[in-house]
């Protein structure tokens, strides 16, 4: 018997102590049961003290990786992570436009947890009037969605405006993550789906240093459900929580901000 999973592709940087970026990525699709394809955009050296390199790869080399892929694979689902600068989106946007990579998840990386810029101040401007529209569903963190539309979010309001000047720009459904610095008991996430519906989705707040690459999971894990055939709010629903188990059952890796357990 000949075993079939779902193919989707990621467009990420590498982080070298697998925590986060691709890796990350690379790990949700295998736990989720989907095959895995990736586009490296940039790479980075990083472990659980934070980042200390960053290097962008060739745009040529990267629009080579996509014929590669679209030469052999059926991709259903792609998302996006680390791109570096205007030039990494102007040649992913041209690849992606020019084959048939399906929907597009887009995880709007500009900055670690810990303060390490993976995004170009300049490129903010691209992410927004270019990628975006592509956007089937966009995933900011609390700061990436203040960067974005250009405001500070100081109540849950706020967060509902900011999420409907996501969709206006172009991204058909928006998550915003919410906050999680330990003041609040819970976390809550704000979800506005296409046809306007909208939620909360709340857990209990989980004391850990291991969060590395909680993003690139969340967002690879709705690429990965939505590839299987969830909606897109199931997969969101799925990502929540699968992210959530992931930091409850926390592993020993690293000597300070630990990667999260893929495995759970
Ligand atoms: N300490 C935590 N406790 C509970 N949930 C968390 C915690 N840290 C992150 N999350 C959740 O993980 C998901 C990813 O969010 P976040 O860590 O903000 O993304 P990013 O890695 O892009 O900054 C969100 O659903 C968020 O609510
Ligand atoms: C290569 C690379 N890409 C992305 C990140 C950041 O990952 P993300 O999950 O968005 O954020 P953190 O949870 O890791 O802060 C990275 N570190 N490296």
């Amino acid at each position: 018997m000949v075993n079939e999973y779902p193919q989707v592709m990621t467009i990420a940087g590498s982080d070298s102590d697998g925590s986060a970026g691709m890796q990350a990525d690379m790990n949700t699709f295998l736990a989720r049961k989907v095959y895995g394809t990736s586009i490296l955009t940039a790479a980075v050296a990083g472990n659980s003290y934070g980042i200390h390199a960053s290097h962008a790869l060739p745009v040529d080399f990267i629009k080579a990786e996509f014929k590669a892929i679209a030469d052999d694979f059926k991709i259903l689902v792609t998302k996006t992570g680390m791109l570096t600068d205007t030039k990494t989106i102007h040649a992913v946007i041209e690849s992606y436009q020019k084959y048939d990579f399906g929907p597009l998840i887009v995880d709007p990386v500009i900055i670690t947890k810990h303060g390490a810029m993976l995004l170009e101040q300049e490129a903010y401007e691209t992410v927004r009037d270019e990628l975006i529209p592509l956007a089937t569903v966009i995933t900011p963190n609390f700061y990436e969605a203040q960067k974005l539309v250009e405001s500070e979010l100081q109540n849950e309001d706020e967060i509902i405006e900011a999420a409907k000047k996501l969709q206006a720009m172009g991204a058909k459904n928006v998550v915003i993550k919410g906050e999680h610095n330990g003041d609040s008991e819970i976390v809550k996430d704000y979800v506005l789906l296409e046809d306007g519906k909208n939620f909360w989705l709340e857990d209990e707040y989980i004391d850990t240093e291991h969060i590395n690459g909680t993003g690139d999971t969340y967002s690879a894990c709705i690429a990965a459900e939505f590839a299987k055939g969830a909606s897109i709010e199931e997969a969101i629903k799925i990502a929540k929580k699968y992210t959530h188990d992931a930091i409850k059952n926390e592993i020993a890796v690293g000597h300070k901000f630990g990667p999260i357990n893929h495995w759970v």
